[in-house]
């Protein structure tokens, strides 16, 4: 590898040695949508969302580094179900950005590590993260200076949930989810997240949904305003009346025991509860940190998922937050 590319920007010449460029490690947040409003369906197959997303604090991370054998390895819970060839959305990201920037997106010259923390595929824009990691740590990794607002586009292309990934916060979409503007929350959410046994796939929550709405429509998306107040005013008890998602029901009718959680949440003193996104994770709100612990212990005993996890909200979208982590002992899952 070392001088083989001597007009790359990934190397560097130093008299006859090259110096491979650090590997750079980005972290990247899950999200839970506060308010998700389903319309109709676009010409192109997606349909109009008006949706508030929050990051939380369950993270992945993404190292990527210059390697002639390119590849990836994924750590972590739910490893196992992350494909580790081309359709993984990071490898999508990595392809996009050689694409962009006049390399070979068949042979980018670049090894990604993923260690995930956010659930796989379970409505928590698992995949769509690790993308936006991607794309931040190969634009840095390669030098290409994207801004943030371009890196947006091209995350963009790849998911509807991946810009939110980058921008992190609190956001209201609009679109199919990609156009974002900040909102502002004031103090932090606390949120008990319980993970279901298996996934949900996101395009068969969305057929569902028409499935279940039938002939019914025009579907209007419904008014976020009251949402966007609660948030500003910092009161979970204001904002817990107001949660609520499309999705939910078709989640719902495809996984009946997800009723079951809901209720058990509540039960255990949450303010409310919702499916996350497509689901089938279910988020509950509650009023603060103590509370969201005794809830999270309270769940987990009721034997209604498989795990549950205590998060807050807002965090910041993708960061870099250093070099190489290979000293960590987790073993790897999976091998590309
Ligand atoms: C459920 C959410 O997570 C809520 O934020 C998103 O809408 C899903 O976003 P995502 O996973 O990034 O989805 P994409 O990869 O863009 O689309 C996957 C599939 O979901 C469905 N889809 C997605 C977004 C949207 N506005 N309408 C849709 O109907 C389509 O069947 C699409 O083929
Ligand atoms: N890097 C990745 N991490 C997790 N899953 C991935 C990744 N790349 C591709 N996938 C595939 O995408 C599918 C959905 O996984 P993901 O974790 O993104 O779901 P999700 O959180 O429900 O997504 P969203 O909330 O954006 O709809 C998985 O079944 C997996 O096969």
């Amino acid at each position: 590898m070392l001088g083989r590319h001597p007009g790359r920007a990934d190397t560097y010449a130093l008299g006859v040695l090259s110096v491979v460029p650090t590997p750079i490690t980005v972290r990247v947040p899950a999200k839970v949508n506060l308010h998700l409003s389903v319309g109709d369906t676009r010409p192109d197959g997606y349909h109009e969302l008006v949706t508030v997303f929050q990051a939380l604090s369950l993270t992945d991370e993404v190292t990527v580094r210059t390697a002639d054998e390119p590849g990836i390895e994924v750590h972590g819970e739910g490893a196992d179900s992350v494909p580790t060839g081309p359709s993984n959305l990071a490898w999508r990201a990595v392809q996009l950005l050689a694409e962009h920037s006049g390399r070979d997106p068949e042979e980018p010259g670049v090894q990604l590590t993923i260690r995930k923390g956010i659930p796989v595929a379970g409505g928590m824009a698992g995949g769509s993260a690790d993308a936006a990691a991607a794309l931040l740590a190969v634009n840095a990794l390669w030098r290409l200076e994207i801004g943030r607002d371009d890196l947006a586009d091209l995350a963009a292309k790849i998911g509807s949930d991946v810009p939110f990934s980058l921008l992190g916060g609190t956001a209201l979409g609009t679109g199919r989810g990609e156009r974002l503007v900040p909102v502002l929350a004031r103090h932090t959410f606390h949120w008990v997240i319980a993970l279901d046994r298996r996934g949900l796939e996101t395009p068969g929550v969305y057929a569902e949904l028409d499935r279940l709405r039938g002939d019914t429509g025009p579907h209007r998306v419904g008014e976020v305003e009251p949402l966007l107040e609660a948030l500003a005013s910092g009161d979970p008890r204001q904002l817990a009346l107001l949660l609520g998602n499309d999705l939910q029901s078709a989640a719902v009718s495809l996984r009946p025991n997800l009723r079951r959680t809901l209720r058990a949440g509540v039960e255990a003193g949450a303010l409310a509860g919702i499916v996350s996104g497509s689901g089938p994770t279910c988020a509950f709100l509650c009023t603060d940190d103590d509370a969201a612990v005794r809830v999270a212990a309270e769940l987990s005993g009721a034997g209604v998922c498989r795990t549950v996890r205590v998060a807050q909200g807002p965090v910041p979208g993708a960061r870099i937050v250093g070099d190489d982590r290979a000293d960590r002992p987790t073993p790897p899952q999976v091998h590309a």
